[in-house]
């Protein structure tokens, strides 16, 4: 069997959802296919969630934005009122969650809501396809993927979801599942969701549980280039990537792959697929185990909204180990992501994911034991490969915060 996933992109309006049924005839045989929210509708339901919390007088009209919207696409497929049940019933339901007085858990909160953007996507397209001929079993993921309580980030249970998935998806007597990406359950059936654009990953956890021969993700690109072709007007094709250079990549910010995508697929030797949606018979980039050195072009990757704190304890004492584990103490309890440090005998640099809230807090608490420099909007550039010539061209017109080269990779702090 193979696993099919179709992003937000790939499903944001009746044209691309008649693709997907293209698609899916163009390759027959046994496949679970992942779907996330149509376009934008995990932001949009964001902007809910945080007015439903903030108790504010928009959820109304975002509601009725997101069911718009879906109605839209509803409307233009033609599908009939009497295979809507599931997708009303959806919809019932989260105007009925959001009656509901929030509790005080916002992360708890999100992913009740947010998961409808993903059941509501699986269940018109499922209906969809039913009456285009291509027969399918809708499945609830949350009754086969299971999770901790890390809502938001929540991490896989993998026994648990071995055994399910597999009673789940047996294929007996079914050839095509459809189900969503991006949200799993608790053991108290509690909704959670893996991390945004978390829905590539639930295709690997599917691959991988299902030994399913290949994963191909559908994207609005032709495959995995050596740059963002939205930053950087000249892009490459990659033809093939090693599963070390893919999570590599993804790590640094790619945002082709999610990062969690490959080691699943790795562990069990099964090669993922990154293809254009728009041009399905052509092949991609496939990531599989190269036996070979990859001799590849300088590869570009921009990670944006980042911080740079500098630190420096305030009796000039040395950087030690003490120090440091204090310091990735307190950013692990807020949840802040280093991507890379640098220190001397009393400076102590870290470039962070700048959080939407809080930095201005963390700062005032950091003050407490050190003297604290910033700065904010910056850019952490990584080039794979690296080259003068490539370095030049990063640096050029921008100011440079810090950088480090080791053999093949250079990072760059950059405004
Ligand atoms: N190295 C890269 N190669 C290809 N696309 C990239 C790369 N880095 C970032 N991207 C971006 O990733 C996006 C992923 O495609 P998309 O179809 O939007 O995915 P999905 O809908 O599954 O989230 C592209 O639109 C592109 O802008
Ligand atoms: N809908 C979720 C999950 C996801 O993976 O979406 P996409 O495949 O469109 O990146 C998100 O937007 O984060």
């Amino acid at each position: 069997m193979k696993v099919f996933k179709f992003g937000g992109a790939s499903v944001s309006s009746a044209p691309a959802i008649n693709n997907v049924a293209t698609i899916i005839d163009m390759y027959p045989g046994k496949k679970a296919i992942v779907v996330s929210a149509m376009g934008s509708t995990t932001n949009a339901l964001e902007d809910l969630v945080r007015s439903y919390f903030k108790k504010d007088n928009k959820k109304a009209e975002i509601f009725q934005q997101i069911r718009n919207y879906h109605d839209g696409i509803i409307r233009e497929l033609g599908i009939s009122e009497e295979n809507l049940g599931q997708v009303n019933e959806l919809f019932e339901q989260l105007e009925e969650r959001l009656e509901r007085t929030p509790s005080l858990q916002f992360d708890y909160e999100y992913d009740q809501l947010v998961c409808y953007g993903e059941l509501i996507s699986t269940a018109i397209i499922s209906a969809f396809l039913n009456e285009k001929g291509l027969k399918n079993k809708w499945v609830d993921i949350r009754e086969s993927l299971r999770t901790d309580e890390t809502y938001r980030e929540a991490i896989v249970d993998w026994k648990w979801s071995a055994m399910l998935v597999n009673n789940n998806f047996s294929f007996n007597g079914v050839d095509l599942y459809v189900t969503q990406g991006f949200i799993g359950s608790t053991t108290t059936n509690q909704t959670t969701t893996l991390g945004r654009e978390g829905s590539d990953f639930t295709a690997a956890i599917l691959g991988n549980l299902l030994n399913a021969e290949s994963v191909t993700i559908w994207k609005n690109v032709p495959g995995v280039l050596n740059a963002d072709p939205v930053d950087f007007p000249e892009t490459e094709k990659l033809e093939e990537l090693s599963y070390k250079e893919a999570i590599e990549l993804s790590y640094s910010g790619a945002k082709v792959i999610h990062p969690k995508t490959i080691k699943p697929l790795r562990n069990k030797n099964i090669p993922l697929w990154v293809r254009p949606f728009d041009y399905p018979d052509q092949a991609g980039t496939v990531i599989h185990e190269v036996g070979h050195q990859l001799d590849l072009v300088p590869v570009y990757i921009l990670k944006k909204k980042q911080a740079l704190v500098t630190l420096s304890p305030d009796d000039f004492s040395f950087i030690s180990i003490d120090v440091l584990s204090e310091v990735f103490a307190l950013f692990k309890s807020r949840r802040i992501k280093v991507n890379l440090i640098q220190q001397s005998a009393i400076d102590l640099s870290l470039c962070v994911d700048e959080p939407e809230v809080g930095l201005e807090s963390l700062v005032v608490e950091l003050r407490k034991k050190f003297d604290v420099r910033y700065n904010t909007g910056l850019v952490l550039a990584t080039i794979r490969f690296y080259n003068d010539a490539s370095l030049a061209k990063m640096k050029d017109g921008r100011q440079v915060f810090m950088e480090q080269k080791s053999r093949r990779t250079a990072r760059l702090v950059l405004k």
